[in-house]
């Protein structure tokens, strides 16, 4: 079964940040993941993590300035030098939390301009460098245009053959179900090609991005996938609840006694 991990960025909003971590483990949750911890100190969210018995698989690097608009700095030409602060920013919050693994946005650029493109892989090639002297690994993650119109990374393929190309044991890829879906299609033949480079999944029904089994995808029939293609990672819950967070949680019972404390390695 899959390790499912709340996105307290999107569930349990009904109580403040802070407060979310306790209802995550009250439903039954091991594992939590946010976009973004940066307006909290690095030593509450490691608390909530320990009091709650809580693994923290995911967060974001920082984003630059989200509320103007902007989505990541990866290829972004200008803006290596405040990408690089924000990596060592992210760190900090890495070493408090425990987690395994980062994931580095890359920003609203056009995806066929070539200094976009250069810096793009600059940024990753660095980044991932800087995280495997801690040990961590580096995600990427494409993003469809219609929740994020303009952004750089808007393509699996590319992607995937960025990673290839790096070929840097601790890059992966970021495998949201819900925008494959939507950019794509033929999720379960893109699970199986890319498999061996996935460092993290996330679930969403498409189109509406609510609870797994609400959508035009067999989500039930996509985790079982998962399982027998040996995926011992993460599964990150990202949908909006459709109604209540708690009164959403039906299709998670089924899965809910399996879900297990993790290893040590993975603990803060
Ligand atoms: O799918 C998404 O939107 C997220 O995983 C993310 O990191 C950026 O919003
Ligand atoms: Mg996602």
């Amino acid at each position: 079964m899959p390790r499912f991990a709340a996105n307290l960025t999107l569930m349990f909003t009904e109580r403040p940040f802070l407060e979310r971590f306790e209802a995550a483990a009250e439903a039954g949750f091991t594992a939590v993941e946010f976009l973004f911890p940066y307006e909290h100190p690095p030593g509450a969210i490691a608390e909530r993590l320990r009091t709650f018995g809580l693994t923290q698989a995911l967060f974001n690097l920082p984003p630059g300035d989200w509320a103007a608009g902007e989505r990541g700095l990866a290829a972004l030409p200008d803006r290596f030098e405040e990408l690089r602060a924000g990596v060592e920013t992210g760190l900090r919050y890495a070493k408090a939390t425990g987690v395994a693994r980062l994931h580095l946005m890359a920003g609203v650029a056009p995806a066929d301009d070539s200094q976009a493109q250069a810096a793009y892989r600059r940024a990753v090639a660095w980044t991932a460098e800087r995280l495997a002297r801690e040990a961590l690994d580096l995600v990427l993650e494409p993003i469809n245009a219609r929740n994020m119109p303009g952004y750089f990374l808007n393509d699996f393929d590319v992607a995937a053959r960025l990673i290839r190309d790096l070929g840097l044991p601790n890059l992966k890829l970021q495998f949201d179900l819900y925008h494959c879906q939507i950019l794509h299609g033929d999720v379960t033949m893109r699970l199986r090609a890319l498999m061996p480079m996935v460092g993290h999944v996330q679930t969403a029904s498409v189109p509406g991005r609510h609870e797994p089994g609400t959508g035009e995808m067999n989500d039930a029939r996509l985790f079982a996938e998962l399982d027998s293609l040996g995926y011992d990672g993460f599964v990150g819950c990202e949908y909006n609840p459709a109604g209540g967070t708690r009164e959403g949680l039906g299709w998670f019972e089924a899965y809910r006694a399996s879900q297990i404390r993790q290893p040590p390695s993975e603990a803060p």
